[in-house]
């Protein structure tokens, strides 16, 4: 008999992952789609997409469809999906026609938002969808013991949000959205880098910077890193050797930004879980929390453990794939 074939999506604002029951990490590449303008056809996704931003001539777009965690554009996310999934079938051999799909939502997104998302997977065909919260689903990533009558404090830095949850019992029972992540992070770099030097640099570039010489903590060894923008006052390429220290400057109020909402979650702890987080401590998932010092910048600033998840960028996407078995017992608790 044909079993519908199972998959759990994490359609992030910088990276779309699919995880298969089977055979697990199907697909990990940007959330991007490269568009023809005149025809509004997907010319490209994913990481061919990504490589062409800012090299295209003016009638091919590249596109990041999700901003801030949710849908900006629905019907480029759409048809986005569609492609990636048919690359996904196309790679593991087998059809994923009508599956039985788990979805990640970002806590803080509306009803409007959460149905353009179960939407857009069941206009590729899908059989069932379910939403996960993504804090539940990093926490299922991260190996956190959920159903245990503990608290479970996760912080997902992605893209587009960052997400901080306490989890106990299965359900979440208390949580932080903020749009303040990684494309944040990068925007401040740009805005830096103009101000100081009068040189404009790419998305791309900036998150290079980011990844190489960001740091969040004030006192680190310094890293260099040579970086090639266009100079505003003569319009010619132009390189400059950017510090980490200034990086980690033009990084703080971002951060400042994100360890906010995770103090503000743990004061809304419950008083018998919040004796737990002493112990077990903070898991940080997403790719924000691979900045160099993050961890230990926010252990020193929370005063409790902060450990990272073992797969970090994987997380949310292997929570998503893992909550399939459980998923209406998870629905139930988040009623
Ligand atoms: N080594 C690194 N240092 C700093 N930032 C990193 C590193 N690796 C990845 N990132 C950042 O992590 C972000 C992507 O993380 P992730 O894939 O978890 O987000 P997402 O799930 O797509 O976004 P969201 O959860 O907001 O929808 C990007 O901003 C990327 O630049």
């Amino acid at each position: 008999m044909f079993s519908s074939p199972e998959i759990g999506i994490d359609l992030g604002t910088a990276n779309l992952l699919i995880y298969s029951k089977n055979k697990g990490i199907v697909f990990n590449e940007p959330s991007v789609a490269a568009i023809d303008i005149n025809t509004k056809d997907v010319l490209a996704v994913g990481e061919e997409a990504k490589r062409m931003i800012g090299r295209t001539p003016k009638h091919i777009v590249p596109v990041r469809p999700l901003k801030d965690g949710v849908i900006a554009d629905y019907e480029i996310t759409t048809k986005m999906l569609k492609a990636m999934l048919k690359k996904v079938s196309a790679r593991v051999g087998h059809s994923l026609r009508k599956p039985i799909v788990v979805i990640c939502t970002p806590t803080g997104s509306t009803s409007v938002e959460r149905r353009a998302i179960e939407n857009a997977v069941k206009e590729y065909g899908a059989k069932q969808v379910h939403l996960i919260e993504e804090p539940l689903a990093a926490a299922i990533g991260a190996g956190l013991p959920i159903d245990e009558p503990i608290s479970n404090v996760v912080v997902d830095i992605g893209g587009g949000t960052s997400e901080v949850a306490i989890i106990s019992f299965g359900g979440v029972v208390s949580s932080r959205s903020v749009r303040v992540a990684g494309d944040h992070m990068d925007q401040a770099i740009i805005q830096t880098i103009r101000q100081k030097y009068n040189i404009l640099i790419g998305d791309r570039t900036a998150e290079l910077v980011k990844m190489e010489i960001g740091h969040a903590l004030i006192d680190h060894d310094e890293l260099t890193m040579d970086v090639r923008g266009r100079d505003m006052v003569t319009g010619l390429p132009k390189t400059v050797t950017l510090s980490s220290y200034e990086i980690q400057k033009a990084l703080a109020d971002k951060l400042q930004q994100i360890l906010e909402a995770i103090r503000s979650t743990l004061e809304h702890c419950p008083p018998e879980l919040s004796g737990d987080i002493v112990e077990y401590g903070v898991t940080l998932t997403g790719g924000g929390a691979l900045l160099k010092g993050m961890q230990e910048w926010l252990s020193d600033e929370l005063s409790v453990p902060v450990h990272l998840a073992p797969n970090p960028l994987e997380s949310v996407a292997i929570g998503t794939g893992k909550s399939l078995k459980f998923i209406h017992k998870l629905q139930k608790a988040a009623r």
